[in-house]
Order: structure tokens, then sequence, then C-alpha cells
């Protein structure tokens, strides 16, 4: 509370979301929220690699208007910036994903459901008018992932996301100390419950492991196209071998993500490996990006390495934990507004406009260098 007094007005920046999310929460949740995998180097890794990366901007361009929207499977939207999919809103304030999906709706964005959402697919799709995409896990009961899918399908959700980092839960320590329960899930009422028989470390952790297909596999793929009409996007691609198996199997998109540096420790920064997965898919398929993405700037460097829009995780949860759908809706605008700043100084009028030659990687750096 003393804090809360001493933080001065309203945030200037996502990042100071965290810390009204970390007072308004009990710390099972905000721990939940906020955790990496393991050691959490990922987790570092992820925010501080956009750092290491310089912009290059052009004097004289008229910058009197700038254009931030994007077409996203022929989606269009007001900037490249989309809300990634998190699980259990409620557990962040009482509207849950409803008050996500309105604020994607007024900032005029697409909100990725998670497959454990709080409120369920039809609460969420009545709420608003906001495109939105259904993110999905696969359960060992196939029939239950299978009728999710029809659920969202007929709701109006227009793409699949399919998360392929997560056969099994990471392992996240602060879970583990906390005991982090899982909250029931109306999506399943009658279908599965989320409770275990499990004493010790995370039940989150216990229920995945219970309830994860994790023989899901490439030739899988077949089963969902066959149950559904909706485009398939894959999120969780880190490598260019996993990136042209992608575009084998027919993918409709391409998500770059280390799932928020949640599951494996010490896979690269998602910056990083971004370029080698766009060369890869060579402009087949949008590949979209998350993973540490706190800034316009952030969004300015994903789109120069040739993603289309990025996902943003925690920095929405933040704004939704302290404030609701208004925090959702700042967070997106604070982003917004940055990401335009950013174009009008880099001589960049439209997100066409950002190129490869708009930065520089350390790596480049290090080698002019030499
Ligand atoms: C609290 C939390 C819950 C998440 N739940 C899911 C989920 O249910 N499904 C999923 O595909 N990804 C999930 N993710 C991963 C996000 O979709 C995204 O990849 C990640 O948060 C991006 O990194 P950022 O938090 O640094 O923006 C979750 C991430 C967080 C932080
Ligand atoms: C079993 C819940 C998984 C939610 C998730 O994906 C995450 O916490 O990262």
């Amino acid at each position: 509370m003393l804090l809360l007094l001493i933080m001065e007005g309203e945030p200037v920046n996502v990042n100071e979301f965290q810390e009204l999310a970390r007072l308004a929460l009990p710390k099972m949740y905000y721990d939940y929220y906020d955790g990496g995998a393991e050691d959490q180097y990922t987790l570092k890794e992820n925010v501080e690699s956009f750092r290491k990366i310089a912009l290059r901007p052009r004097i004289l361009v008229d910058v009197s208007r700038i254009d931030l929207s994007t077409i996203i499977l022929g989606h269009r939207i007001s900037a490249p910036i989309m809300i990634a999919p998190t699980a259990f809103h409620k557990l962040a304030h009482p509207q849950g994903e409803v008050a996500t999906a309105r604020a994607a709706a007024a900032s005029n964005t697409i909100m990725v459901l998670s497959y454990m959402s709080t409120c369920t697919v039809e609460e969420v799709a009545s709420s608003c008018n906001a495109v939105r995409f259904f993110q999905l896990y696969v359960y060992k009961r196939r029939d239950i992932s299978a009728q999710l899918v029809h659920r969202a399908e007929r709701n109006g959700y227009k793409a699949i996301v399919l998360t392929v980092d997560a056969p099994r839960l990471g392992r996240r320590e602060a879970d583990i100390k906390n005991k982090m329960i899982a909250p029931q899930l109306n999506n399943f009422e009658g279908l599965i419950s989320t409770k275990v028989d499990h004493d010790e470390g995370s039940n989150l952790e216990a229920f995945a492991k219970g309830t994860f297909d994790a023989s899901f596999c490439w030739r899988d793929l077949g089963w969902l196209r066959a149950i559904t009409n909706l485009p398939i996007l894959i999120k969780g691609v880190l490598t260019r071998e996993d990136a042209i198996k992608a575009m084998e199997v027919g993918v409709d998109g391409i998500i770059v993500s280390n799932h928020g540096a949640r599951q494996l420790d010490y896979t690269p920064a998602t910056i990083c490996v971004l370029e080698e997965v766009v060369h890869a898919v060579g402009g087949k398929v949008p590949v979209l990006f998350d993973g540490g993405v706190r800034r316009g700037t952030d969004v300015f460097k994903a789109l120069a390495l040739g993603a289309q829009a990025v996902l943003v995780g925690r920095p929405v949860v933040y704004g939704l934990a302290a404030k609701g759908e208004y925090g959702v809706k700042r967070v997106i605008e604070m982003l917004k507004d940055e990401l335009e700043l950013t174009m009008t100084l880099s001589g960049c009028p439209g997100v066409k406009d950002i190129s490869r030659s708009h930065i520089k990687t350390e790596q480049e750096r290090l080698h002019s260098m030499l």
C-alpha cells in the first residue's frame, strides 16, 4: 500500500504495471505470472537481448503521417501488436478474459484466447467484437480438444494457435515452492478436472503431466487439419529445422516463441532466432513473434527482423491485474504510442517501411569493429 502511494501517478510505460500487479495479487498468483523455468536465464535474455540491437534511423523522410496498421491472416488491425494467450485471467482480475477481450476490441487488435482460460470460449465470444484466435493444447483425451476446437470455430474464432512447446510443463520453481494450484476451468466442466491428487510441488505441473498428450507429433497435425477449416498457426518454433517441417506439413503461420521462457531454460532469446526462422520460411506464411516485448522499439526491432506482428504476454496480465480492462487497453496503447514515435524518429511512415537496414545486431556491430 505504502509503495502504491510512493509510486506517483499513472504508469508511464508497460514495465511500471508489473509492480502494481505485484502489489495487487496474492503471491502465489503473481509468482505464477512472473516466473520462468529453472535459473530463469532465458527469462532475462528475452528482455535483455533487445537492448543489444541498435537502431539505424533515416532522416528527412516525410513522417507527418504514420500508419501503424497491418493485416494478419486477412484481418486488418490497428498495429502489429497482439495479445498472446495466457492462462487463468480470473486469477488476475474478476472479469478475467472478458476484460482482456474488450480491451483488445477497443484497441482494434487480435486476442489469442488461451486453452486454459477461466472464462468460457462462449463468454469471451459474446462479450465484444474483437477478432479472436483460439490457442490449443492437445489433451490425451483428444475428444475434449476436438470439442474445444469445434466450439471455437462455431463461436467465430478466426484461427487455431497450436502450442507445441509444452508436452510437459517447464520447471518453475516458484510454483513448486508455492504449490501452485490451477483454478477449475468452466470450458471443461463435466469433461475434466484440474484437481490433482498431489501434495508435493506444483499442482499445475502435475495436472499438465497427467493431461497433456506428450505423444503429439508432426504427423498428428493431419488430425487437426481434419477436424477444422480454420487456419492453423504453430506456436513455439525456435529453429530453421522446425520451420522447414512446419512448411512441409502446411501450417498457415508460425509463431516464434519460447513460451515466455517458462518451458526450457537456456533456449536462446526469441529475438536472437527470429531471423533464422524468417529465412527458412521464406515469406510463404506469416511469421509472428513473442517474448520480452516491453517497448515500442522492441516491436520495431522484431518487425525489422521479419516478424509481421508481435504478441505480448506478461505486460497484458499485469495491466489486467492492476487496472482491469482499462489496464490492458493502456498497455496496448502505450506500446502503440511508443512504436509510432519510433517509426517517426526512424523515418518509417508505415510498417512496411521498417526494413532490415533499420537495425544493427550485436554481431554486426562486433563484426564492423574488426
Ligand atoms: C502467465 C502466463 C501464462 C501463459 N499461458 C499460456 C497458455 O495458456 N498457452 C500458451 O500457448 N502460452 C502461454 N503463455 C506464453 C505466452 O503465450 C507467450 O508466449 C509469452 O508470455 C510471451 O512472453 P512475454 O510474457 O515476455 O511477453 C503464458 C505465459 C505467461 C506469462
Ligand atoms: C497447465 C497450464 C499451462 C498454462 C501455460 O501455458 C503456462 O503457464 O505457461
